[in-house]
Order: structure tokens, then C-alpha cells, then sequence
């Protein structure tokens, strides 16, 4: 069975409560399926609420943090730091072996500069899956932060939804983006069940899909259509539905990403 990556961010970070009702869910599955678990993480609000405590400007582009040089340290410390070991802390507590990493161990996902205007936002891109499969066979739960380092060195801060699809695209792996919301909504706020690309142009071209689903939405899309399977985007609220959305039936949450 393929593996499958998890993706976590937003809120979700802040939210003890959360966080532990998700590696409970987390730790029946890996007891009840014979599957190997990746996640890889984000902290968006985890970064904010810093950047403001330092009184540091937050400015996002199209979804991206612009990340001047002077900033990276706060960024890597809160991604690669804090968030990672939140996440590392919660999976302690239930007794599930884990290794906390970032995109640069192992070279799991390469990175490259997007743009001088972003500052030191990175691309990600397919790397080496030696490192992450060494780790799953052993039984670990890898738990991987959107940083990574160019060739050159320099840390990248990469948006965890571009990391989670470049890691998926290295494992060929199963991928769901776990967020805030019930799936993709519509003009109603209602959650639609599945969205091909078509039909997800018009909601963007309406505004219906924006700023951090915008980003989502392509990056479920660029991964369904690497790996010819859909992707689902789902809630980490209902952890009720989680194992069945693990194990591929997602007719009840989310929404079907389909190439
Ligand atoms: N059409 C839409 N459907 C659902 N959420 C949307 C939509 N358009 C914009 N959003 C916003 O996108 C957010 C999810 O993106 P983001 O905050 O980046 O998630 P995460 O931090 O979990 O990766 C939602 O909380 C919502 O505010
Ligand atoms: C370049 C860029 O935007 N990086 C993101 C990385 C974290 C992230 O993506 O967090 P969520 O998954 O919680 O949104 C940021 O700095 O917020």
C-alpha cells in the first residue's frame, strides 16, 4: 500500500484540544492499518503570532509570506522549532515513535529561490525518498516542516501545502491537506464534494476560492495530476471521519480534488 502524507497547518497548531484528538486518531490508525504515515506541517499562525510579538510586518503575496532576510531565523525558529516540536509533543503523549525533520534532511525535498520580490521563499521540488522510507520501514512517524535549504546553503521558508505535494511526488505517496474547513466551499459556504480543474477556474475566476485555499486548491491539483489519483481536502475537526478518510473514502467530507 502506498504511503500516505498528512498534511497539517493554520490554526490547528494553537490548538492543544485538536492537536490531541488528531494523533489519537493518529495512533489507532497506525495500530489498525498496515500503512506507513508521513506528516508535514506548516504553522502559518505559529509564525504571525511571533512576527507580532517582535513587532515584524507580515505580508503575504498570492498566499506566500514575503521573507526578507531578516526574518528567515524567526520563520526557520518557528517552523522548524516550535511547530515541529508541538507536533513531536503530541505524538509523545501517545506513545508514537517519531522523528521531527525538515524539508533538507536526507534531500527529501530539493528547493529553489522563487523570486528576489518574495525574498527567501522557496520551490519546492522532488528529492531523495532514501531518508523518509528508512524511517517509515523502521516504524517512525516522520514529521517534516515546510523548511528547506537550497544548494547554495540558504534556508527557505516554503509553504507547507507546496511542500506536502513535492514529498508526495518523491514517495509517490497518498496525500490529503488537512485544514480549518470543512473541504472547498461554494458561494453558499457549502462544502463541495469534488472539483475538476474546470470547474475550479470559475470559482477562482468569481472569487469564491482565495488567498490560502487558492494555494491549496493548485497544489491539490499539480499533485492529482502527478500522481493520476485525486487528493482530498478535509477538516481536522472531524476527527470522527478521519480514519475513513485515511483509507481513501471521502465521500461523506472534504472535497475530491480530480485531475
Ligand atoms: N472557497 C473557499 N473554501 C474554503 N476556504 C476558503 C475558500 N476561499 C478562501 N478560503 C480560506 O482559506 C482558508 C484555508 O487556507 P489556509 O488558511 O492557508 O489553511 P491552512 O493554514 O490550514 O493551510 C480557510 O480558512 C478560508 O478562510
Ligand atoms: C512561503 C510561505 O508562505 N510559507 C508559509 C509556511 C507555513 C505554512 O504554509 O503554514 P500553513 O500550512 O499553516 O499555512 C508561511 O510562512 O506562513
Amino acid at each position: 500500500m502506498k504511503p500516505l502524507i498528512i498534511k497539517l497547518g493554520g490554526v490547528l497548531l494553537d490548538n492543544k484540544d485538536a492537536l490531541s484528538k488528531l494523533f489519537v486518531v493518529i495512533r489507532e490508525y497506525k495500530k489498525n492499518f498496515q500503512r506507513s504515515l508521513i506528516i508535514v506541517h506548516g504553522g502559518g499562525t505559529v509564525v504571525d503570532s511571533l512576527m507580532d510579538r517582535l513587532s515584524l510586518p507580515v505580508v503575504r503575496r498570492n498566499g506566500l509570506r514575503v521573507t526578507p532576510a531578516d526574518q528567515i531565523d524567526v520563520i526557520v525558529g518557528s517552523l522548524a522549532g516550535s511547530a515541529n516540536t508541538t507536533l513531536l509533543s503530541e505524538a509523545k503523549k501517545q506513545q508514537i515513535a517519531s522523528v521531527g525533520l525538515c524539508l533538507a534532511d536526507g534531500n527529501s525535498v530539493e528547493v529553489k529561490q522563487i523570486s528576489e520580490d518574495l525574498g527567501y521563499v522557496g520551490e519546492a521540488k522532488t528529492g531523495d525518498p532514501t531518508l523518509i522510507n528508512l524511517l517509515v520501514n523502521a516504524g517512525y512517524l516522520p514529521i517534516v516542516s515546510s523548511i528547506g535549504i537550497t544548494e547554495e546553503g540558504q534556508m527557505m521558508n516554503v509553504n507547507a501545502d507546496h511542500a506536502a505535494v513535492a514529498l508526495a511526488k518523491t514517495l509517490n505517496a497518498d496525500l490529503i491537506l488537512l485544514s480549518d474547513v470543512v473541504g472547498v466551499l461554494d458561494e453558499n459556504k457549502q462544502r463541495i464534494e469534488s472539483l475538476t480543474q474546470s470547474q475550479a477556474d470559475q470559482l477562482i475566476a468569481k472569487g469564491i476560492i482565495t488567498e490560502g485555499m487558492l494555494v491549496k486548491v493548485n497544489s491539490a491539483f499539480e499533485a492529482a495530476k502527478a500522481l493520476g489519483r485525486p487528493i482530498a481536502i478535509a477538516s481536522w475537526k472531524e476527527s470522527d471521519q478521519l480514519i475513513q478518510l485515511f483509507n481513501g473514502q471521502s465521500d461523506t467530507t472534504g472535497t475530491r480534488i480530480i485531475a
